[in-house]
């Protein structure tokens, strides 16, 4: 039985317009974290934060102000937009997010509404426009992060106990609002906003605001792209309301954690977030614990697009706006393998096929073509496909040799095996199935 709601989801099921459509095909985006705790880089007075390096101002090992006079300090002078444009464009990724604004409310851009910003910095100038315009200039889309939790505003809370709190973050909902419309303004190019910082109480009681302000933005900027952590519904529900319908146009729960099959996705759109290292989004000079290599994200990215999602990957420039070199590797290797088969993810899409243990399938999306992407290659030479009833395999192909056919061997009805030699060095690669209606053979009459 549904619960009447004024402020749960406007919509249920995909977007089916052209931009969402684009956003959905993109398969591999780029995250970028980088504000004034890139300058510390997790570390204050020769001692390292445990944490994430961006949330080093919460730590009661440095005080509060002499975080916020970082600011005196951001001077990026190796800041270069069309580097970190180019680095994402050549791992293959086909959109980034970027901070506008995290935790500690420092602004990237000028912002009217507050002094601090990038303006008051040493820099002066504004950092988002050359990097929307770096990025479009790629053939990036770009998406806007943002932090609605601002730990410099005055009015911020984390909880509405008393009328002085209730005043304060009246004009708190008032900055925010002003900055919203304020980057959509100055950026117009951008795809979509992507909000964090939503959790705390204060916030989660805005239910009525919140959906008007989502509003507002929807009609400034038709198309806009929001995920399920902007807002919550009037009973304090976020990312599902409380018909558990998904809130905003796409999931935007798998914050360094991947869905493990079709059902945690619940036929949303969604995009997971990650890390390289365990847990550090901005810069950290430790680059320490377990680093990902480029065959487990490329294996994130490959899990990521078979269950119908995207794969946003995290860079933490340097306060001085370089891009630390292991965070280049990475990126030129996944390029390097995007370059040979990203046909396999870029508008691709669940294949609806039963998961095997070489790896995954993802489907191109409306096409009758299926891609196999190995990461475990079987002692038999035998990669196991299971089709539904009606369709059959016309074809079948490494990727990188589309002229030489594969066996393919009908080991039951519908259930295939298909021999393929793995390829020489211990990288993933893809196979290819052109597949077909089954013509009517007259059945097989037992
Ligand atoms: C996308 C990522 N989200 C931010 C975050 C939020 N949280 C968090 C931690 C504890 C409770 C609630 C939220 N941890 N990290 C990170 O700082 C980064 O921006």
């Amino acid at each position: 039985e549904r619960i009447k709601l004024k402020h749960g989801s406007h919509r249920e099921g995909k977007r089916t317009d052209s931009v969402m459509q684009k956003w959905r095909g993109n398969g591999l985006g780029q995250f970028i974290h980088w504000g004034l705790y890139a300058i510390p880089g997790g570390e204050w007075n020769g001692k390292q934060y445990n944490g994430a390096a961006e949330w080093i101002r919460s730590w009661n090992g440095i005080p509060k102000s002499a975080y916020d006079s970082l600011i005196y300090k951001f001077n990026p002078i190796n800041f270069n937009a069309d580097e970190w444009a180019s680095i994402a464009k050549n791992m293959g990724a086909k959109y980034v997010t970027i901070t506008t604004k995290h935790h500690d409310g420092f602004c990237l851009w000028p912002s009217k509404y507050t002094s601090y910003t990038v303006a008051n910095s040493p820099w002066k100038k504004d950092i988002m426009k050359p990097l929307v315009d770096a990025y479009d200039k790629a053939g990036l889309d770009v998406i806007l992060y943002f932090s609605i939790m601002d730990w410099n505003h005055p009015g911020w809370r984390y909880d509405i106990k008393t009328k002085a709190d209730s005043i304060a973050f009246e004009g708190f909902k008032k900055f925010t609002r002003n900055q919203l419309i304020e980057l959509l303004t100055m950026y117009p190019k951008a795809k979509g906003l992507w909000f964090d910082g939503t959790w705390d109480k204060s916030w989660v009681k805005q239910a009525k605001f919140a959906d008007e302000l989502e509003a507002e933005m929807r009609k400034l900027r038709p198309g806009l792209i929001i995920g399920s952590r902007f807002r919550a519904d009037e009973y304090g529900k976020r990312h599902f309301d409380s018909n558990n319908v998904l809130m905003g146009d796409y999931e935007q729960g798998w914050e360094r954690k991947l869905p493990n099959s079709i059902a945690d996705v619940h036929g949303n759109d969604w995009d997971c977030v990650m890390t390289i290292p365990e847990n550090q989004w901005g810069y950290n000079k430790a680059w320490k614990g377990h680093i990902k290599s480029s065959n487990e994200l490329i294996e994130m990215t490959a899990k990521a697009v078979s269950l119908g999602g995207n794969f946003v990957l995290n860079f933490g420039p340097k306060g001085d706006g370089s891009i630390r070199d292991e965070e280049k590797k990475l990126a030129s290797e996944i390029g390097d393998w995007m370059k040979v088969n990203s046909e396999a993810i870029y508008n691709c899409e669940y294949s609806g096929l039963e998961k095997q243990d070489w790896g995954y399938f993802t489907k191109k999306r409306e096409k009758d073509k299926v891609y196999l992407i190995i990461f475990n290659t079987p002692v038999s030479g035998a990669y196991r496909v299971k089709l539904p009833a009606k369709t059959a395999i016309a074809k079948s192909y490494l990727l990188t040799n589309p002229n030489m056919d594969l066996r393919v061997e009908e080991v039951h009805s519908n259930e295939y095996f298909i021999y393929a030699k793995p390829t020489t060095e211990a990288k993933p690669f893809v196979i290819v199935l052109d597949t077909k209606k089954k013509e009517n053979n007259g059945g097989n009459n037992y």
